[in-house]
């Protein structure tokens, strides 16, 4: 039902195989000297373009951070981040700035919607800034599915935390980002509510090709991913393909020390 109100225009199948986003050698260090902090240790990991990837580790292992750098919101101490042929590092801030706008939608904590605008106004918002019009049928099909059409009037603070959550899914959803990323974006959902953020993130890559990153602490979120990539202590440890919410669990079960390999490929 929901494929059918994408509009597909394009396959996922045509996007296989290109890198949407790329961590090389990715380090980033906090502070110096005796309160350093190494957040990522050479990081390197590839996101398939069309697939959605949840990545998972312990408290401190670094999630927020990779996905803090590959989303252009801050930069590494070593290595490289793309997206797609895009060398983060060589933008400046104007450019940066245009990349996140145009490419790149955020479903993060920190990015907290306007407390004075209402939520349509809050979901149209970046859409305005970029001086490009809203579909107004996507936006109608995203707005259903997530539950928040008889909320579009509201302010934020007349909203439950699950509705600014799915008001802030919406605003990064409308523009039909290349890639959205996402921070806990679950985090303070009830499961129903959780579901339909998942699952509209799911549609998003298998109906329209986008590409979809999240950090979960939830193994049953997780097991809606394609690949689920693990970091302990600044590394990546493992990952594992279209798991089971119990195949999750196994692994975070067993990762407090772990380490070893650092590198991985777009899948
Ligand atoms: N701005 C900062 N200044 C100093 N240290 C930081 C900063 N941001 C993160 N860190 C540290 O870097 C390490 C990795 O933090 P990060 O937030 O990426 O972990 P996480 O895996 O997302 O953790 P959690 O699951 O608890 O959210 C932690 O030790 C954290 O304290």
């Amino acid at each position: 039902m929901f494929g059918n109100l994408f509009g597909m225009t394009h396959a996922a199948s045509d996007k296989a195989q290109q890198v949407a986003a790329r961590a090389d050698g990715l380090t980033k260090t906090y502070g110096s000297g005796d309160t350093v902090v190494h957040a990522l240790r050479g990081v390197s990991i590839g996101f398939q373009t069309g697939q959605f990837t949840a990545i998972m580790g312990p408290s401190g292992s670094g999630k927020s951070t990779l996905m803090h750098c590959l989303a252009g919101l801050d930069t590494a101490s070593e290595g490289s981040v793309r997206i797609g042929d895009v060398e983060l590092a060589g933008l400046n801030d104007k450019e940066m700035t245009k990349l996140r706008r145009d490419r790149i939608g955020f479903v993060f904590q920190a990015f907290n919607l306007v407390p004075t605008l209402t939520a349509e106004e809050n979901i149209t918002l970046p859409q305005g800034i970029a001086g490009r019009k809203v579909d107004e049928d996507w936006f109608s099909t995203v707005v259903d599915r997530l539950g928040i059409r008889d909320r579009l009037a509201h302010r934020p603070s007349e909203l439950s935390g699950g509705q600014q959550q799915r008001v802030a899914c919406a605003r990064a959803l409308v523009g039909r980002p290349d890639i959205i990323f996402g921070d806990e974006p679950t985090g303070n959902l009830d499961s129903r509510s959780s579901g339909e953020v998942l699952d509209i993130l799911r549609a998003a890559t298998d109906e329209f090709g986008q590409t979809v990153v999240i950090v979960t602490h939830d193994p049953r979120a997780a097991a809606y991913a394609d690949r689920v990539v693990f970091l302990a202590d600044g590394q990546f440890v493992q990952e594992l393909f279209s798991p089971s919410a119990d195949d999750v669990f196994e692994v975070m079960k067993n990762l407090d020390g772990a380490g070893g390999s650092t590198s991985a490929g777009a899948q």
